[in-house]
């Protein structure tokens, strides 16, 4: 009892002296009585929301060994309904409501996401506790016939339902089709096998880790594929009430991929960024600079607006807010007027 003390007292004091946040620069003394006996984690059931979910519990149990982790599987209204465009059944919450349901009932303690698909303002009530180290954040063309896309023939019939990655497809490569696909993973990856597509887009982070980085033929340049804000890392939500279960989370918070991801989302939010709009953005930290780039596109490609910004990774929401200015200065406002989205109001900081 006394060693796991001792432990976890050190381990909060390096995060506070490698933190420049409000949150973690101070050393927490944290009794064990604080350390709850049971902790469970809410999940979608997709093999890479399972993927996820036990790889947070696996960290959590190497930090605490005492603390029995259990996993709660849920499927949600965005798994559910695979008919349609996500874009016109609510987007991204759609994937996370019922979780947060399970937080608010005390169902379960923590949810694990997909940081794309967190919707930019959280809801009243509930908090990212950490944001874990990224995986590779680009998207990768998966071909069981074609190098890359420049192999592919005029005509051909390119898997996604990515507004993002639609326009961007479009706009280099005009003689391609887009078609939809939606699913998990495995689902769109079975729809490639079957012949209804000569090739799909998907996310790198996914196939890797579920072990499907064989089936990347290859992968996209962010120059050619800038990514959605926020792929590739994954978040921990819990209420925001839970100060306890906050701090138990610290260790897993990289700063650098929370620095990142706050530069995209604070941009996304500017411009009132959901799956019904066309926009991806990407952050990088490189020599203690922070390079946030971001476009804005119409969804046939014709319009395409991009822009970047560099500077001090502890300025990010500054950074996002500044870079969406200069998209909408440039031509964004127009794009996002036309589709209708909800760019035009103001979006509250809560
Ligand atoms: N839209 C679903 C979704 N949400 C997160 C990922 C991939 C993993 C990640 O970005 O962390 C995927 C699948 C995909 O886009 O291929």
């Amino acid at each position: 009892m006394r060693a796991h003390f001792i432990r976890l007292d050190a381990q909060h004091a390096k995060m506070g002296t490698r933190s420049n946040s409000v949150t973690f620069s101070f050393v927490i003394i944290m009794p064990n009585s604080s350390i709850p006996a049971k902790i469970v984690i809410a999940t979608r059931e997709s093999a890479l929301a399972l993927w996820q979910a036990n790889f947070i519990r696996d960290r959590l149990a190497k930090l605490y060994p005492q603390t029995e982790l259990d996993i709660f599987g849920m499927t949600t209204r965005g798994d559910q309904i695979l008919d349609v465009s996500l874009s016109k059944i609510g987007g991204k919450g759609l994937f996370i409501k019922e979780l947060e349901q399970a937080l608010e009932e005390g169902r379960a303690d923590i949810a694990v996401h997909s940081m794309k698909d967190v919707p930019m303002d959280m809801p009243p009530g509930f908090a990212l506790a950490a944001i874990a180290e990224r995986e590779d954040p680009r998207d990768a063309f998966i071909s069981n016939r074609h190098a890359n896309l420049d192999a592919l023939p005029p005509g051909s019939i390119v898997g996604t339902s990515s507004l993002r990655r639609e326009s961007q497809l479009r706009a280099r490569f005009p003689h391609l089709q887009v078609q939809p696909l939606r699913g998990n993973v495995q689902t769109r990856l079975r729809k490639l096998d079957e012949g209804q597509f000569s090739a799909i887009i998907l996310a790198a982070a996914g196939l890797k880790r579920l072990g499907l980085a064989g089936r990347i033929t290859a992968l996209l340049s962010l120059e050619l594929s800038l990514p959605a804000v926020g792929q590739g890392a994954l978040g921990i939500e819990c209420r925001a009430e839970r100060t306890d279960l906050i701090r138990l989370m610290a260790p897993l918070h990289h700063l650098p991929t929370a620095q990142c991801v706050e530069a995209e989302r604070a941009m996304s939010r500017a411009l009132g960024g959901s799956c019904e709009v066309p926009l991806g953005g990407f952050a990088e930290i490189s020599g203690g600079i922070l390079r946030l780039r971001g476009f804005v596109a119409s969804q046939d490609g014709a319009r395409m607006i991009s822009d970047e910004v560099s500077g001090d990774p502890g300025m990010g929401m500054g950074m996002g807010a500044q870079l969406a200015q200069n998209l909408k200065i440039q031509g964004a406002e127009e794009i996002l007027t036309a589709l209708g989205s909800r760019a035009a109001e103001p979006v509250s900081h809560p």
